[in-house]
């Protein structure tokens, strides 16, 4: 069996990050899978890893990746020890200002597609494998001017705590990742400027994402990185949601 590790969103930001530190973390994987559109990236990403690198070029929202991805796990019987659903973007603005095909397209990527991986790869995988999703912050409270966005990583915070639940006694352990604002290229894809704050505060990639491998090797169902997004997410459970709503629209302005 042929022990891999398979990232999507792996061309950028955290989701090439994990690309980078597996290997350091977990020496015996065999191939690390990468999964992004743009393939020159993927090519960069190859050329850097002393791993062999496998590409899968393609579109999470459409089907022709799945069908590739799923023949290639099942000729190389793959055994997967970690999936990092990485692959994932937001757009800033109210409801109304975009239309449906960039709202759905949100819930499409982050919800849909990290699903499917999941549902795909979770055959691969056994006792002592890992699943790492990219929740956020942003799963914490609802996000006036963010609703869309912060609703899909709601999803995968409450996906990940169910799965992981479900899959207890299987040895397969599913961490939610849920860093604040991230110094990645997310930003430069949001449409609309970031709140000053969030831009003031953000977190360095290389940190997020090792802390978030620790967590995930420690069996944690969350990695929340930094003391203030701690402080949010115990603020979560206390705080009503109304409250909630009106800060983070303040913090929006
Ligand atoms: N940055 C931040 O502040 C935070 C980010 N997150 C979450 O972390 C995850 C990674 O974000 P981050 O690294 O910051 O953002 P980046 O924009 O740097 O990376 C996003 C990745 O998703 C891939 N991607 C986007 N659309 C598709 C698609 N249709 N099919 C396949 N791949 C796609 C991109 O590759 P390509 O364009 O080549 O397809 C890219 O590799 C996301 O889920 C995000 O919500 C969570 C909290 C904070
Ligand atoms: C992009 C994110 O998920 C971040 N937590 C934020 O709210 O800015």
């Amino acid at each position: 069996m042929m022990k891999i590790a398979l990232i999507t969103g792996a061309s950028s930001g955290l989701g090439r990050e994990f690309a980078r530190q597996i290997p350091k973390l977990y020496q015996n994987l065999d191939e690390i899978w990468v999964v992004a559109r743009r393939a020159e990236r993927l090519n960069e990403l190859e050329m850097e890893l002393k791993v062999p690198v496998r590409i899968f070029d393609g579109d999470l929202n459409q089907d022709y990746i799945y069908k590739k991805l799923g023949i290639a796990l099942g000729k190389s019987q793959a055994n997967v020890r970690m999936l990092v659903n990485a692959a994932g973007y937001g757009k800033i603005g109210t409801f109304c200002e975009y239309g449906w095909k960039e709202e759905t397209g949100m819930v499409d990527l982050n919800c849909r597609s990290l699903t499917r991986m999941t549902a795909l790869c979770l055959p691969y995988m056994h006792c002592g494998s890992r699943i790492v999703n990219l929740s956020s912050a942003a799963a914490f409270g609802p996000q006036p001017g963010f609703a869309v966005y912060a609703a899909t990583k709601s999803y995968v915070y409450s996906l990940s705590m169910a799965l992981g639940r479900e899959l207890k006694g299987s040895g397969i352990y599913v961490t939610a990742v849920c860093p604040g604002p991230v110094d990645t290229e997310f930003f430069d894809h949001t449409g609309k400027e970031v709140a000053s704050v969030k831009k003031k505060f953000r977190a360095d990639a290389k940190d997020v994402v090792r802390k978030a491998l620790i967590d995930s090797a420690r069996g944690k169902k969350t990695s929340v990185y930094g003391l203030s997004m701690k402080a949010a997410q115990v603020a979560s459970k206390v705080v009503p949601d109304s409250v909630i709503v009106a800060v983070m629209e303040k913090i929006a302005e």
